[in-house]
């Protein structure tokens, strides 16, 4: 609602977990911008918490900040009290209003479950953001719009567009940034400091035991913060000590739960179950419940159960029926697999899983059922099968406790390379979470250190190379570790790892001088003899990648050239793909266009993209486009350029965004259309400052001065430039950051 005194107004935020500080270092990089937002995150998290914290760091923060629920105001008033309305528009117009996107004025307007937002009023709100104008109902007058939309959802928008209850052209445009606020169960770290928090905001404020803490930090919290938040305030009015430990908690605890426990939830929890068959895991749910509160005794067990001893006697026969059939099956399915015939075990493991009751006393079967499973869908399908991981994601839960540590760490790391592989990089970035605290409660240096390059890796291509960096360096790993064996719990060589994203992080921070050492370690790295042919490809990957990026062409091809015939030997289909895009970049650069491009796209498409590999296509795609440009096929250039945003968007992949946007525009460009190439390249500034990218900055900045320069401003050109490049090292120059320099000399500005 519009509350004047909001006006810049921040509620406190607490959090300190990873998550939360990953969420807290986006949201000051894009608060000064003027991007829309959008918010994410499960009800009570905490969403318009953060959409406050971004209007306190916007450039206005003195402006209103409004707040619009679009679920709670009836269909047809939203129209009028987003717009506003002239008199007489409609009967009971008495006078004239104006609408949120008006008294906003240059403050943020929140519109909370946009996802509630009715369809036709969608287009409305597309256009204002794209236009920046709108019109109150019933007016001729276009009224400015100066604000910025924040827009917040705990719904799956992009399901929606896929069932078309959201339009797609207004996703892609409010969710440029999108900002996932993680619920309580990702960052249970915080819990002890949000319970100080609230329990220091009571009128008599409350002190907590350490043991009362830790059973506040396992509990549930499906209402997340707000729920956490309400249990609070009700002990700080009826708790009757100030002191809370656990004895006093535990009875609110327990009507919290209660409260929630109705009739729906008791069944939505039960459907939730794992099987296929609901009803018969709910039979047996309160079959063993009522054994073991009867102390196995079946008559009682009976009683409790509302039927005679005869039907708990049945029903438990013939559970013991299924239970062996499914250790038959199991059996059956094990041999297959030790005999490498994965395609006849899958049914077997399959129908064993169907009848394994979900009791505890058969978890270990479970777990080795969804494990034979996994890898025989894996062996036939590719390491990038969904059923697969959702195979080794159910293991690791019924695994919990059961089998060692080390293994369910494999599993994870399985399940967080397809994660990545696939783009879903808000859960590989949930999952490398959790493996870095399984690494830790391991006490394994193998599993950290891999633990800690998983979260590095997912870092990187959210675009966050800060936070990257900083890993890096908290896991002991930043120049490849110095000294001393890296290698996972894969046996993978993560020195080399290391050393990559080190380099690619540094280059986009405009580190250069440290992107050079990495790149010249990995040289030498490359140049010893290595028996372990996919740790040799990992080196490869990473000199090349870096020869790439500092147009290292003598380098490039050699590189090149060993990671795709490497890689095709050892059948390692990604690497090869990847090989062969770099050999692409190398023989663009010897101006032979048509071939250059048909080895990116067989890279690409055939070797990563046919196996459901979607990681890398951001730098393909750069990298292509940069050659159709080459090659004056501007619009092509634009067209594939235009896709690949759409994905990189999609996926929240923000790793080259500002080098897509900055290519995209000089297509324009190089079509004429310099109104088009200027906001464009404004606009990939902007983002690029955003992301913190150094060096799409430069290449941004140096683009939009050539083109002031060529439209006769060239003291505009030499001003933007030369703040672009402020605060970076000219030592060790990148060839982009060289150019950007030579080009202010020429517009007669001194570094
Ligand atoms: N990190 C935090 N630090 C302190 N308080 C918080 C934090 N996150 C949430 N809260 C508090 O929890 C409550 C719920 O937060 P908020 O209203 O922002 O959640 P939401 O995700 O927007 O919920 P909904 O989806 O229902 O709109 C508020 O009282 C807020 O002050």
């Amino acid at each position: 609602m519009f509350d004047p005194s909001s006006f810049g107004t921040m509620a406190e935020i607490v959090g300190e977990s990873p998550a939360f500080r990953c969420l807290q270092s986006l949201v000051e990089r894009v608060a000064p911008t003027d991007h829309p937002l959008l918010v994410c995150g499960p009800t009570g998290s905490g969403k318009e918490v953060v959409a406050r914290q971004v209007h306190a760091r916007s450039r206005s923060p003195e402006q209103p900040f409004v707040d619009l629920n679009c679920g709670a105001i009836p269909e047809n008033l939203i129209e009028s009290e987003l717009f506003g309305h002239a008199r007489g528009a409609f009967t009971g117009a008495t006078s004239q209003r104006p609408g949120y996107f008006q008294l906003v004025g240059r403050g943020t307007l929140f519109l909370d479950e946009i996802g509630e937002l009715p369809l036709a009023l969608q287009p409305r709100l597309l256009r204002v953001l794209e236009t920046r104008t709108f019109r109150p109902i019933g007016s001729s007058e276009s009224l400015r719009f100066e604000g910025r939309v924040v827009a917040a959802t705990h719904r799956d928008l992009l399901a929606m567009v896929r069932e078309g209850s959201f339009r797609e052209d207004l996703y892609y445009r409010l969710a440029v940034f999108v900002i996932e606020v993680p619920g309580l169960d990702q960052r249970r770290e915080d819990i002890p400091a949000l319970v100080r928090h609230f329990a220091a905001r009571q009128p008599r404020p409350l002190s907590f035991s350490a043991e009362a803490l830790e059973r506040l930090t396992r509990a549930a919290w499906p209402g997340h913060v707000r729920q956490l938040r309400n249990l609070i305030d009700r002990l700080g009015v009826l708790a009757l000590s100030a002191q809370i430990g656990v004895e006093a908690l535990e009875p609110f605890l327990a009507a919290d739960g209660a409260a929630r426990a109705g009739q729906d939830s008791l069944a939505d929890a039960l459907l939730a179950l794992e099987g296929d068959d609901k009803l018969l895991v709910a039979e047996n749910l309160l079959i063993d419940r009522a054994l073991q509160r009867s102390g196995g005794n079946k008559s009682a067990a009976a009683q409790l159960l509302g039927v005679g001893r005869k039907v708990v006697e049945r029903r438990l026969k013939s559970r013991e029926a299924r239970s062996h059939e499914a250790e038959t099956l199991l059996e059956e399915g094990r041999q297959r697999v030790e005999a490498a015939e994965f395609r006849q075990a899958i049914p077997l493991l399959r129908r064993c899983l169907e009848k394994l009751p979900r009791r505890d006393d058969v978890r270990a079967l479970q777990f080795e059922a969804y494990r034979l499973l996994g890898v025989s869908l894996r062996s036939v399908n590719g390491w990038l099968c969904a059923e697969a991981c959702a195979c080794y994601e159910a293991a690791l839960k019924v695994g919990e406790g059961l089998c060692g540590s080390t293994e369910l760490a494999s599993m994870q790391f399985g399940i967080w390379s397809t994660q990545l592989m696939t783009l879903e990089l808000g859960r590989a970035r949930a999952t490398a979470q959790d493996m870095l605290q399984r690494a830790r409660d391991l006490g394994s240096p193998a599993a950290l250190d891999e633990a800690h390059l998983a979260m590095v890796n997912t870092l990187f291509w959210l675009g966050d190379c800060a936070e990257a960096l900083a890993c890096l360096a908290r896991g002991g790993l930043l120049q490849g570790g110095r000294g001393g064996e890296h290698n996972g719990l894969q046996g993978f060589d993560l020195s080399a790892l290391a050393l990559t994203f080190e380099g690619l992080a540094a280059f986009q921070l405009g580190a250069f001088a440290q992107a050079r050492q990495a790149l010249q370690r990995l040289l030498l790295r490359v140049g010893e003899d290595n028996p372990h042919a996919f740790n040799r490809a990992l080196a490869l990957q990473g000199a090349a990648w870096l020869a790439c990026l500092f147009e290292d062409m003598e380098h490039l091809g050699p590189l090149a050239t060993d990671l795709e015939s490497l890689s095709e030997a050892h059948g390692f289909t990604f690497y090869r793909g990847i090989g062969q895009v770099f050999r692409g970049c190398h023989i663009g650069s010897l101006g032979t266009f048509d071939e250059a491009e048909r080895f990116m796209l067989e890279g690409y498409r055939q070797h990563m993209l046919s196996h459901g590999g979607r990681l890398f296509h951001s730098f393909q795609a750069w990298q292509r486009g940069e050659l159709l440009l080459r090659a004056g096929r501007p619009d092509d250039c634009e067209r594939l350029l235009a896709d690949a945003l759409d994905m990189a968007l999609e996926h929240q992949e923000r790793a080259y965004l500002g080098e897509l946007l900055a290519t995209k525009a000089r297509a324009r460009w190089a079509q004429d259309d310099l109104d088009g190439a200027e906001q464009e390249l404004r606009s990939a500034l902007s983002t690029a400052l955003a992301l913190g990218s150094v060096s799409a900055r430069i290449a941004a900045a140096t683009q939009l001065a050539r083109l002031l320069q060529q439209t006769r401003r060239p003291e505009q050109a030499a001003e933007l430039l030369s703040r672009a490049l402020r605060g970076v090292a000219p030592d060790a120059p990148s060839p982009g950051l060289a150019r950007a320099l030579r080009l202010l000399e020429e517009l007669g500005t001194r570094p």
